[in-house]
């Protein structure tokens, strides 16, 4: 495991605001070090911008270890990887963001299961079945964002996700990954899922399960 992983982090969110997925202050990302702590992205952050400093060290419990400056604040989004990693021990990078496709795509279903494609880049995601039949957990946007990751911790505890990524509506895509390189590759691939869903939806094509 990284030592300290905010350079890959810094990496990643700079390539995922120029692709326009963390536009502005959009999206948060963490990943845990060997003593099960994890440093996420500091609140209200621009994230084509971050510096070492824009990172907050937590632990799985929530409390504040390390903070390079006194103005950081955790990400608002905190309780959510907090989840993520309570849930999934072998978990040990979080990242969310926020593309146009997972808005639009959270909107095509009103139930809490978003039906994937049957195409390849599913194995990237984990699953290696012809024509598979999977979903990605879908849930409410609530304002309070406990709330939300208390949905998460409720679902997760009996139904383990088919894919190791879930999506909040009108709001974006979370996943996770057990280092910060296969959480970039998860984000990766699941907003290639989202376009082409979008794209499907144009063309009149229907995958429905
Ligand atoms: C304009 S982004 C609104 C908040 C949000 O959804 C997000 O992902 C960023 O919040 P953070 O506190 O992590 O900066
Ligand atoms: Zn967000």
């Amino acid at each position: 495991m990284n030592t300290d992983p905010r350079q890959s982090l810094i990496h990643a969110s700079r390539q995922f605001h120029q692709l326009g997925w963390m536009a502005g202050t959009a999206g948060n990302l963490s990943a845990k070090i060997a003593d099960n702590s994890f440093w996420i992205t500091a609140s209200g952050k621009q994230k084509g911008k971050l510096v070492a400093e824009d990172f907050v060290r937590i632990s799985l419990t929530g409390e504040v270890l390390e903070n390079p400056s006194p103005q950081n604040k955790p990400s608002a989004e905190t309780s959510i990887h907090q989840a993520i990693y309570s849930l999934f021990p072998e978990a040990n990078a979080c990242y969310h963001v926020h593309s146009v496709e997972a808005k639009l795509v959270s909107n095509f279903i009103d139930h809490e299961q978003l039906p994937l494609p049957p195409i390849e880049m599913l194995k990237g995601l984990g699953i290696w079945e012809e024509n598979p039949k999977v979903y990605m957990p879908v849930f409410e946007n609530y304002l309070e964002v406990p709330r939300i990751a208390e949905a998460i911790v409720q679902r997760f505890k009996t139904t383990i996700p088919d894919v190791p990524a879930l999506l909040i509506r009108n709001h974006g895509v979370t996943v996770w990954a057990s280092s910060p390189e296969a959480a970039e590759n998860h984000v990766e691939l699941a907003e290639y899922i989202f376009r082409y869903i979008v794209a499907a939806r144009q063309a009149g094509l229907k995958f429905h399960h």
